[in-house]
């Protein structure tokens, strides 16, 4: 390898990590006070703001098409938009590093997934699939999960989602499938959602959809941060190790925040008041160095075992059970650098299901063939030919072959000849040795036909799996779902169908459905549920190792009068966790603390109760100070946030004074209890501490279930993200929000 490098790649290769930040930067310029403005032909420019034109005195005349700089300003931005992506168009991307910690040498000889000195750059995209670019980030929907490894045999792209079955089995659907899910042909809405007559009445009608529609209609389409969801290659690939064994594989990223998502209502009006809320959600967190993790893991299966599971392995609208095929994690995924330029660097990078790298290879999985045809072929009409060359999908390593010309070639190829084999025996094909792709020798026999094998005709053992393995809280999740996704159907013949359909998965989620949505309610199952259930299917089994609370955003309301001991005390606890708290005052000028505790400076909130709205937030937490809750008691808006937050289960804090305002805000006495001395006391995730003693406060030493300390407990609280007992016992529901 070493003869045929040059020397600049060989230091970009062997900067490994830094070797596609290094690349991109030659292609990277800056504007500042000393870089003066040309126009796109280099020349220096001294007057930009006006077109040159023929003028009287006082009298304005027309202009000159010879100003070359006006024309060329004008005419550079008619032309600046390039098409969306015809699917996934609405996303955000971000640099990061794969690390590997123990070696697959026993499945693969890809290097990448064999040699733990390594860190391989990357580039990963987040999306949702059915919005146009501009679209809400927190709408119902699968969320993309792309990932560009710049490893040193070439790019090795996983372009997976983040749920791990599919709508469809066989390419040859995905137009119908997309074109029943985008806005419908004759009136163009709804943008981004599945909640229309289209989508529903395709589903039903393709039943190979059902186990995917269940997954959609669940919490996992609507995370709360891109940072706390799985991500999946969704089809089989095949692994091949140093001797020629040949295993399948399914590729699996699991978050180390763990899995959470967003309550439906929250979703809804985000989408509204912050629509891009994940995308702004990944930068800060990159930004404050809360650098989103994820284990990267494989399951595998040997090439002698394809036939022994009751499903097809190579049906993507399957998982593989993780009890029968566990998952081995050997690797991490960090984020950790923003882009510099969204267009250049998000909205121009180009995956491909293709891209592969030697070891690393394709199944026969129908929905997987397609693709390695489409993603080349769409990049064509969005980029054009030279797409890869752009610095964003350019390889860290040498790309040297006899492609040649196109529009907007970039590289400069030398040399008399253009074709292989040459009089030069210039460039010639690599030998296995030095590190070619070879073709994994299968053996290939049948007949001709428009037809798949007979387990791909089972579409409803595994939904029913799914269903069987979700928590409570998960399937009455499913059911609103359902209610507000067929709500938006009026024709009936949709709705009725999509009832009756469920009775192939369960009776009483079918009746549930039917009585919300209306038509018909079944009286008989279409499919007995077999009752089995799964791991690794709900989401409630991923969360973090450890309590953790790093890049949470706690929302701290104060008003003027405010007691500085708990504010101070949760802020700085906050800070210490590496949360983000955030100030919201009543105004965005100074706020002035209780002067009889403190007297002095006060605090700038970052934003007032008008700017941002309770779900912005994690967790809110209202210190005390008698002054400041007669003024918030007295607003409506502040009463509104905490029974917001209530209502979409968020953990809420509050001291002295302040445990008077969620008592107000809440009216559940008797239900909610809250500290009343100096004892803190957490009920359905509000935690409260009535008589604030500095030392009572704590520090934040053990935040566990049953820790004592104020702090403590409102920490814990938040790391688990919600509080589903709050919705289980009904609570939420009978606060108006
Ligand atoms: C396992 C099922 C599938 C998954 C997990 C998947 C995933 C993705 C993802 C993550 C993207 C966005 C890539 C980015 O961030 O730029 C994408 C885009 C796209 N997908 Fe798929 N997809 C699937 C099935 C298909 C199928 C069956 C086809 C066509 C036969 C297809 C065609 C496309 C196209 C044309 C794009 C736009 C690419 C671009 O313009 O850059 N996908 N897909």
């Amino acid at each position: 390898m070493s003869n045929i490098i040059p020397p600049s790649v060989k230091q970009a290769v062997m900067g490994q990590k830094g070797a596609k930040l290094d690349q991109l930067a030659a292609h990277t310029v800056e504007p500042s006070k000393n870089t003066r403005i040309t126009s796109d032909f280099g020349t220096k420019q001294t007057n930009t703001d006006d077109w040159l034109r023929v003028n009287s005195e006082n009298q304005i005349g027309p202009m000159l098409l010879e100003d070359p700089f006006g024309r060329e300003k004008i005419h550079r931005f008619d032309h600046e938009r390039i098409p969306e992506r015809v699917v996934h168009a609405r996303g955000t991307g971000a640099f990061g590093t794969f690390r590997l910690f123990e070696s697959a040498e026993d499945v693969t000889h890809a290097n990448i997934l064999t040699d733990t000195s390594r860190e391989t750059p990357v580039f990963v995209r987040f999306s949702t699939v059915l919005g146009s670019r501009g679209s809400a980030d927190t709408v119902r929907d699968v969320r993309g999960f792309a990932i560009k490894f710049y490893t040193q045999e070439g790019n090795w792209d996983i372009v997976g989602n983040n749920i791990p079955v599919f709508f469809i089995q066989d390419a040859i659907k995905f137009p119908d499938i997309i074109h029943a899910g985008k806005p419908e042909p004759h009136n163009e809405v709804p943008q981004a959602q599945s909640a229309h007559n289209n989508f529903w009445d395709f589903v039903q009608m393709h039943s190979e959809a059902t186990h995917m529609f269940l997954w959609t209609m669940s919490d996992r389409a609507i995370p709360r941060s891109y940072r706390m969801m799985q991500g999946f290659g969704v089809n089989t690939f095949t692994l091949t190790n140093a001797s020629g064994k040949r295993s399948f594989v399914k590729f699996h990223f699991t978050p180390e925040l763990g899995v959470h998502s967003l309550v439906w209502d929250e979703a809804l009006k985000l989408a509204g008041q912050d629509p891009d809320f994940h995308r702004k959600d990944l930068m800060e967190a990159i930004d404050n160095g809360a650098y989103p993790k994820w284990k990267f893991g494989i399951q595998t299966i040997d090439e002698s075992q394809e036939h022994d599971f009751d499903f097809d392995i190579l049906d993507a609208t399957k998982v593989w059970p993780e009890d029968l095929v566990p998952v081995r994690y050997i690797g991490e995924l960090e984020l950790n650098k923003n882009v510099d330029e969204f267009f250049t660097q998000t909205e121009q990078a180009a995956f491909c299901t293709s891209h592969v790298v030697p070891g690393i290879g394709f199944s026969d999985d129908p929905l997987l063939q397609g693709r390695n045809f489409s993603y080349f072929d769409t990049q064509l009409s969005r980029l054009g030919v030279n797409w890869q060359e752009l610095p964003i999908n350019k390889p860290v390593c040498p790309v040297m072959n006899f492609n040649r010309d196109g529009a907007m070639r970039h590289t400069i190829s030398k040399g008399k000849v253009n074709y292989w084999p040459n009089r030069f025996e210039a460039q010639p094909p690599a030998t296995k040795e030095e590190g070619g792709y070879v073709d994994y020798p299968a053996r290939v026999a049948g007949i001709k036909e428009r037809a798949k094998s007979a387990k791909f005709k089972d579409h409803f053992s595994q939904a029913q799996l799914f269903f069987n393995s979700l928590s409570e809280i998960e399937k009455s999740h499913l059911l609103a779902a359902f209610s507000f996704e067929l709500d938006h159907c009026d024709e009936p013949v949709v709705y009725e169908r999509l009832v009756k359909r469920l009775t192939d998965i369960d009776l009483g989620l079918a009746q549930s459905v039917g009585q919300m949505v209306g038509g018909a309610i079944p009286d008989k199952a279409a499919r007995a549920n077999h009752g089995k259930k799964a791991k690794g299917l709900s989401q409630l089994e991923f969360l973090p190792d450890q309590p953790i609370i790093a890049s949470r955003r706690i929302g701290i309301i104060i008003a003027d009068g405010y007691d500085p001991i708990a504010f101070n005390a949760i802020y700085g606890a906050a800070k210490g966790a590496k949360a983000i708290p955030l100030v919201i005052g009543t105004r965005r000028s100074e706020i002035f603390p209780d002067g009889e505790s403190i007297s002095g400076k006060g605090t700038i909130p970052d934003h007032h109760l008008e700017g941002q709205r309770s779900t912005m937030f994690d967790a809110i937490f209202v210190p005390g100070g008698k002054q400041a809750i007669e003024t918030l008691s007295k607003s409506g808006r502040a009463l509104h946030y905490i029974r917001e937050a209530f209502g979409h289960l968020k953990p809420i804090g509050a001291t002295g004074e302040g445990v008077l305002l969620i008592e107000k805000a809440l009216q559940l006495p008797g239900q909610v209890t809250v500290s009343s001395d100096h004892e803190a006391v957490e009920s359905y995730g509000v935690v409260t501490l009535k008589n604030v003693q500095p030392e009572r406060l704590g520090e934040v030493v053990s935040a566990a279930k049953n820790a004592k300390g104020f702090l403590d407990k409102f920490v814990y609280a938040i790391s688990t993200h919600r509080c589903w007992d709050r919705e289980l016992d009904g609570l939420n529901a009978m606060v108006a929000y």
